[in-house]
């Protein structure tokens, strides 16, 4: 094997066990210099176990070899980083109370002296430039108050980010899902380019266009296995999908190419008071979805109308109880003290009642009922949250609204994470709730899932600039909304 092919690092044979759960059952990888590989498979296949032991995060049974050298059982993060191998991770790891150029920092203890913040400051901003041009954070801005995309994008320049070891390896887990399409480009035209300079970056993405575009390699796993491994040429999205254990079906949109919008809505948000200011309402049985580029309004304003039904907002009027499904379950979403079972029942305690007591029993068969029809991966829903993978977190938050009795459901972004096959059962849960009555806000920045809505409102710069009904929706009109300057 000449020089240039031995593997930045190998696993032959990792096995991961969390109690019960075994993570990884038997796994092979070798990741080598300039190839993208693509990680593809169901929620809680072990693709960010996986990632995690690459990072030196948890230790394993098997062999880890970094540059053909056996590591034995002496691979850490400290090991890793020396070697060039970094990772960002699903659930953003930045401390938010800090600035982007101190989080720039932390990673680069070289970094010190005086004016270490300047050079921090610059190392991160020079990086962000070269990721995602025209990016607009300054080095000074405090992590926390930055939209969940924008702390997505300091994560990530970090990881490429080049002091006293270069970055020879990096893990990218569902880097895409709180970004853009725009900012996703970005993003995968700057891997190509890295690979084509002589880096490996390991894609992890539930997006299959995005791996297909971007990867050379796809590797498949399913139930902790690798079950499929060829270069991504030679897959197709069908093959992609079939080879993740998913029936593959083409997603159907709403039926009818026009609704007539009647009845009294159940949420309505005034105009603005400027020139051409567009009304947005919601009817009962409707989904309406938010679009435009990510973090134009859209969270905002869905937050605006969860808190006007519990309080009074002169502009905006909601009829009937409302659930929010949060984008950022970090911190929007889960509590992650508590056990699976408490995160799905919690919006539902008044129908669990037994005199002053919640129903134990009753708490236990609704979360049984959701893991059934959601399919979340656990053994025991009194396991605590955070067991669960990143999109297996997600579904108990769908299961906590979609359980829930409120008439309208506001969805942020929602699909974070969660695998094809159960997006497609959730579309087809969410449509027959909208035939049985319920309304649904869905702000998504995924063009495909606009396709079933009935009525979308574009977002740019904190307003609406377009109204369209499902017979006038196409991707060109959506983005040419979303780009126009204001006339
Ligand atoms: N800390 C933990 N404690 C207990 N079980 C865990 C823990 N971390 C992961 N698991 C379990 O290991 C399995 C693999 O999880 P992993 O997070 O690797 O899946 P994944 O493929 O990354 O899923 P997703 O696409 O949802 O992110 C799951 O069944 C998960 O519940």
């Amino acid at each position: 094997m000449s020089r240039a092919e031995v593997p930045i690092i190998s696993l032959d044979g990792v096995v991961k066990s969390f109690g019960a759960v075994r993570a990884l059952q038997g796994v092979d990888l070798a990741c080598r210099k300039g190839e993208c590989i693509g990680l593809v498979g169901h929620n809680g296949a072990g693709k960010s176990t996986l990632m995690n032991l690459l990072a030196g995060v948890f230790s394993a049974e098997g062999r880890i070899a970094l540059d053909g050298v056996d590591t034995a059982d002496r691979y850490s993060v400290a090991v890793a980083q020396a070697h060039g191998i970094r990772c960002v991770f699903q659930e953003l790891s930045l401390c938010p109370n800090l600035t982007v150029a101190e989080n720039a920092r932390i990673m680069h203890a070289s970094l010190k002296g005086i004016g270490w913040r300047k050079r921090a400051g610059a190392l991160i901003i020079a990086q962000l430039d070269l990721v995602f041009p025209g990016h607009g954070i300054s080095a000074g801005d405090v992590v926390g108050d930055l939209p969940i995309a924008r702390r997505q994008m300091v994560e990530i320049a970090r990881a490429f980010t080049v002091t006293a070891a270069a970055a020879r390896l990096v893990i990218l887990d569902e880097p895409t899902s709180s970004l853009d399409a725009h900012q996703a480009g970005q993003l995968l035209a700057f891997v190509r380019r890295f690979v084509a300079e002589g880096g490996c970056v390991v894609l992890i993405s539930h997006l299959l266009g995005e791996i297909l575009s971007t990867a050379d390699r796809v590797v498949v796993m399913k139930d902790g296995r690798v079950v499929a491994e060829r270069p991504a040429a030679e897959f197709t999205r069908a093959s992609l999908v079939a080879a993740m254990g998913t029936v593959a079906r083409e997603e159907a949109g709403r039926g009818e190419a026009t609704v007539r919008r009647s009845g009294s809505p159940r949420v309505r948000v005034a105009a603005e008071r400027r020139a051409g200011g567009i009304e947005f309402t919601a009817h009962q049985g409707e989904i309406v979805g938010l679009a435009g580029l990510g973090g134009q309004g859209q969270s905002e304003m869905l937050v605006r109308i969860f808190d006007a039904a519990r309080r009074a907002d002169r502009d905006i009027d909601v009829s009937g109880g409302v659930a929010l499904v949060a984008g950022d379950r970090q911190t929007d979403g889960v509590f992650p003290l508590w056990s699976i079972a408490e995160n799905i029942t919690i919006a539902s305690l008044a129908r669990l009642r037994r005199g002053f007591l919640i129903d134990r029993a009753k708490t236990s068969a609704m979360a049984e009922t959701w893991k059934a029809r959601i399919a979340i991966r656990t053994p025991d829903v009194d396991n605590p949250i955070l067991s669960l993978s990143g999109g297996n977190q997600q579904k108990a938050l769908f299961a906590r609204a979609l359980g829930s009795t409120a008439e309208t459901v506001l969805m942020d972004d929602p699909m974070r994470g969660v695998d094809i096959g159960t997006k497609q059962e959730v579309y087809d849960m969410i449509r027959s709730e909208a035939a049985g009555g319920r309304t649904f806000l869905w702000y998504t920045t995924e063009m495909d899932e606009l396709r079933h809505c009935d009525h979308v409102y574009v977002f740019r710069d904190q307003h609406i600039v377009a109204d369209l009904s499902r017979g006038e929706l196409t991707e060109e009109k959506i983005l040419h909304a979303s780009f126009a300057e204001v006339a």
